[in-house]
């Protein structure tokens, strides 16, 4: 459940109405709680919040708006009680026109360094399953809280995929070079407490109140500093990784076309998308 707002009339909520989507309401709901300048961002494609084109480019005009509206913090969430974001959308990947496959890792891009180099406060408030491109979505806030009995992870070598260096750079920078390696290269997913362990979340909590509650803590922790000061340093620690990934993002988009692309890795989709169908039986 959400954090109750004191005063409804304070919650600003934008809703924006996005074509093809199977969720109900828009794919990102925003309540922005204007006594602390709080905002949180909800994702909300049903069932399981993986990202599609249309998804990340609402999740960017999102983050767009809230610099726009000099917000002090934003919290990353999820309606779900068991998934917080099942990373990119698979269908977005299974025979794809060469230039709609271009656009979604474009976004993904995008939205990788629109969420890292936020000049407000973040956190994401890890509710529910976070593997792959959900992992990348927790690892671009400042601060990671997450809910217990959950996994979290960049599997993508479980699933054939190769793990970007721009990825891989921001696991190292997170939780340290030797455990990102053997993390990345094994697809490992961790149990929230090993994540914990590791320093891939910083808290756990044992359930959603209590870690919007630890998010609230850790946001407030800013409340009596330059916002300037702030955000300076943390961009002055970041642009550089963001600014890396733009230089070489043509090759990391020709790299992916070409994994994509090859038969082999649609086979080996194919019944990778079939082995999700049968844990259903
Ligand atoms: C473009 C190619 C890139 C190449 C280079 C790679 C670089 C890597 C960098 C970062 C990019 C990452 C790539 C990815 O993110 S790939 C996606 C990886 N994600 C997964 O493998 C997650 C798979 N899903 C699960 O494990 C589980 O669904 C869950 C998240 C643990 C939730 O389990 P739960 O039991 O609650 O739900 P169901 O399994 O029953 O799922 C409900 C329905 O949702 C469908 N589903 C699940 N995940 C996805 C997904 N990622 N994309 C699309 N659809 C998904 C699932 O099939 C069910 O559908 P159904 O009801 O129709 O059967």
């Amino acid at each position: 459940m959400l954090r109750k707002i004191a005063n409804p009339a304070r919650l600003l909520t934008f809703q924006r109405t996005m074509a093809s989507t199977a969720s109900t309401g828009p794919l990102v709901r925003t309540e922005l709680d204007s006594q602390t300048g709080y905002a949180t961002v909800i994702l909300n494609r049903a069932p399981v919040n993986s990202l599609s084109l249309e998804f990340m480019a609402e999740i960017i005009k999102t983050v767009d708006e809230l610099e726009r509206s000099k917000i002090r913090g934003m919290i990353l969430t999820s309606p779900s009680s068991k998934v917080f974001c099942a990373g990119l959308d698979v269908l977005e990947m299974v025979n794809p026109s060469e230039d709609r496959l271009r656009s979604v890792w474009r976004n993904l891009q995008d939205t990788w360094a629109k969420l890292y180099g936020t000049s407000f406060p973040t956190v994401a408030l890890i509710n529910g399953h976070a593997p792959a491109g959900g992992c990348l979505l927790a690892l671009t806030c400042e601060y990671r809280i997450m809910c217990s009995n959950f996994s979290i992870g960049l599997n993508e070598t479980q699933l054939g995929l190769a793990v970007p260096p721009w990825l891989q750079k921001t696991m190292r920078n997170t939780v340290g070079s030797r455990e990102a390696e053997i993390a990345c290269i094994k697809g490992t997913m961790f149990s929230s407490e090993e994540a914990l362990k590791i320093g891939l979340v910083d808290e756990l909590a044992a359930d959603k109140g209590e870690a919007m509650h630890k998010a609230c803590n850790y946001l407030d922790t800013f409340k009596n500093m330059s916002p300037y000061a702030r955000s300076a340093t943390k961009l002055l620690l970041r642009n550089k990784k963001i600014e890396d990934m733009k230089r070489a993002r043509e090759d990391d988009i020709d790299r992916v076309v070409k994994n994509v692309m090859n038969s082999d890795f649609q086979a080996g989709l194919a019944a990778y998308l079939q082995s999700l169908k049968d844990r259903k039986k």
